[in-house]
């Protein structure tokens, strides 16, 4: 077998987040969890309750039930053995035993549904919430560290909510009534057969920890495996043609031996943790067994009630035992908890002021007033921008990689938030509206032209959810984006695989101009794919980008000369500053940057 555990774990798959293993009970932290439960406990709790005291009291009566039989039907001090009252008490125990076993069935049912309700609440919750955050937050984290927070934190947290609370509850009242009966059969024993007890409960919280952060580093092991795989996987391609295969397949290797040898010595703990246990357990029954006979021998116990203290006594151990369990549950849900709530309590960075009104239908002026932005601290992206586009006005963006191109465009729908200076739309700062009137009347085409998993009418739908299958089929006619699609096998029902791998950039390219089309939005913004095309498909798209931008004001970050061209007004930009503006005829007079950057282009074609 291969062993790669001499190479150190890439720091590019370990997370910050990884390093938490767990955390000290924390009071607030524990409330805000627990607050999850209460619109359900309203509503079932009494009926848990109810099948729990059911449960609990019919499993306390076992035993004393089997004391009445010996003491009393068995072998009574005195007259002879009464057969009836046997009967009597067996056919008590099994009824005991059917009722304690369907009130198990029903708290099982139960608290399987409230802990799955809470599960399903935090989840959405999360996933609404991180839909909300803004692009830094994106920006700062990779796609996989996310993921691990929505689905490992969330379903560490299963556990606690589906049996943790309710059986720690259980084992309370549990616990409660055996130290009540076992004092009361007889006080002396009980006390005697309790000393064990904390010695059970170090050992059990003690060696549970240990247990406890052993798998917890398996869970931190798989959680670096999900997320080499994420990357992995959206990184195929480039993997594949850098042939860093088995590159590639060694990190995996040494984290995949990390994991395996990390779940062997939870696994071997875990086992270890049975026999210490039951060695303590052990030293009770032997402190009850001496004791008992002795006192049996004194005449100051009978058989019945050590038999009943021995069962109740194996009973004792269980819920003791249980109740540590559950206490480092709690510790691992603080620490998984922790990581949720930072993320609910990350306030998006753009968000809507609280007088903020809604933008009305936009007419279509845009300027640009000395604005100023940065992504990081001190490092300047757009230093004093000024720019004035008309309604209707066609603006192509064009200067040298990391010019400044798509931070123009990711301002204007207000994805960051400038740092000086004022963007308006109609005259209005877009800082003054709410977000969502601001951008459902922006349509944005991005180079990556998206396409989600369904078919092409639903990916073609999502600009305007609510648009008939006609108008969706007009949009797609308009861009010329129709002929194709009724090639394909199943027409508009064709279900393209996820992210439309199937389908060729030019393709992809036309299904989100029929999808902005269909959003008929006064602003579009554009960033035009640099891929190159054959020359039919750019003529198609030349076409359907005529249809799209009619009437529209719209930003293009433009690489085809075709449509910068075509462009009203030509922005060139070098180091986030405005360097030259005008039209192409004027641009190329002008022998400046511009005209650099055309030649350029054109020495390479
Ligand atoms: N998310 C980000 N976080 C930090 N810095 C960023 C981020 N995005 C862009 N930048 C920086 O801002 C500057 C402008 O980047 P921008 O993406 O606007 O350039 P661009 O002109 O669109 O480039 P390209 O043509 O290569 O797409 C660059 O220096 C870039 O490194």
């Amino acid at each position: 077998m291969k062993s790669g555990t001499d190479v150190p774990v890439q720091e590019r798959f370990v997370y910050k987040d990884d390093d938490v293993i767990d955390k000290a009970f924390d009071r607030k932290q524990f409330t805000r969890l627990f607050g999850y439960m209460k619109p359900y406990a309203r509503q079932m709790l009494p009926l848990v309750m109810l099948m729990m005291v059911l449960g609990t009291v019919t499993k306390l009566m076992v035993p004393f039930l089997t004391s009445l039989a010996i003491d009393k039907a068995i072998a009574p001090k005195s007259g002879s053995p009464n057969q009836a009252l046997l009967y009597i008490l067996t056919a008590g125990v099994i009824v005991l035993y059917i009722v304690q076993w369907i009130a198990g069935v029903f708290r099982i049912k139960y608290t399987n549904v409230i802990g799955q309700k809470v599960i399903y609440d935090l989840r959405s919750d999360l996933f609404k919430h991180i839909q909300k955050l803004s692009f830094n937050f994106f920006d700062k984290r990779p796609a996989g560290s996310v993921l691990v927070r929505v689905t490992n934190d969330i379903n560490s947290l299963q556990d606690l909510f589906t049996n943790g609370v309710v059986n720690s509850i259980i084992d309370c009242v549990q616990l409660a009534g055996i130290v009540v009966i076992l004092l009361a059969l007889n006080w002396k024993l009980g006390l005697a057969v309790m000393v064990t007890v904390p010695i059970m409960f170090l050992v059990s919280t003690k060696y549970r920890r240990t247990i406890r952060i052993a798998w917890q580093a398996v869970r931190i092991k798989n959680s670096r495996i999900n997320s080499h795989l994420n990357e992995s996987i959206q990184g195929i391609r480039v993997t594949q043609a850098y042939t860093q295969e088995l590159e590639n397949m060694n990190y995996f290797d040494t984290m995949n031996w990390d994991s395996k040898k990390s779940w062997d010595k939870a696994s071997a703990m875990n086992q270890g943790f049975g026999p210490i246990i039951e060695v303590t357990g052990g030293l009770g029954t032997l402190v009850l067994f001496w004791l008992g006979a002795y006192m049996i021998q004194t005449g100051n116990l009978t058989v019945g009630v050590l038999v009943a203290f021995s069962t109740y006594v194996s009973n004792f151990w269980d819920p003791i035992n249980r109740l540590g369990q559950t206490y480092n549950q709690l510790l691992v849900a603080m620490a998984s908890s922790e990581r949720i709530f930072e993320y609910l309590d990350e306030e998006p960075l753009v968000q809507d002021k609280p007088e903020a009104k809604p933008l009305p239908t936009i007419h279509g002026d845009i300027s640009f007033e000395r604005v100023y932005f940065e992504y990081e601290k001190g490092r300047a992206a757009l230093k004093g921008i000024d720019l004035e586009v008309s309604a209707g006005q066609s603006i192509a963006l064009v200067g040298h990689t990391g010019s400044g191109k798509s931070t123009i465009i990711n301002l204007i729908g207000r994805f960051y938030d400038i740092t000086g200076g004022r963007i308006t739309i109609d005259g209005q700062d877009i800082r003054d509206v709410t977000l969502n009137s601001l951008r459902s009347q922006i349509g944005i085409v991005l180079q990556d032209t998206f396409i989600f998993s369904g078919t092409i009418r639903d990916n073609i739908r999502f600009g305007r959810l609510d648009a008939s299958d006609m108008d969706v089929e007009e949009a797609a006619k308009a861009v010329d984006a129709h002929d194709f699609i009724m090639k394909l096998p199943d027409g508009y029902d064709t279900e393209v695989e996820e992210r439309g791998s199937a389908l060729s950039m030019g393709q992809r390219q036309l299904l989100s101009f029929a999808r902005a089309l269909l959003a008929n939005p006064r602003i579009l913004i554009l960033d035009e794919a640099t891929a190159s095309i054959d020359t039919e498909t750019e003529l198609k798209i030349q076409e359907a980008l005529k249809v799209l931008l009619k009437g529209r004001t719209s930003f293009i970050v433009a690489h085809r000369l075709s449509t910068i061209r075509h462009a009203d007004k030509i922005v060139v930009l070098d180091h986030g500053e405005i360097k030259e503006m005008g039209t192409h005829q004027e641009l190329t007079e002008q022998q400046g940057i511009y005209n650099g950057l055309i030649e350029a282009q054109f020495r390479f074609l």
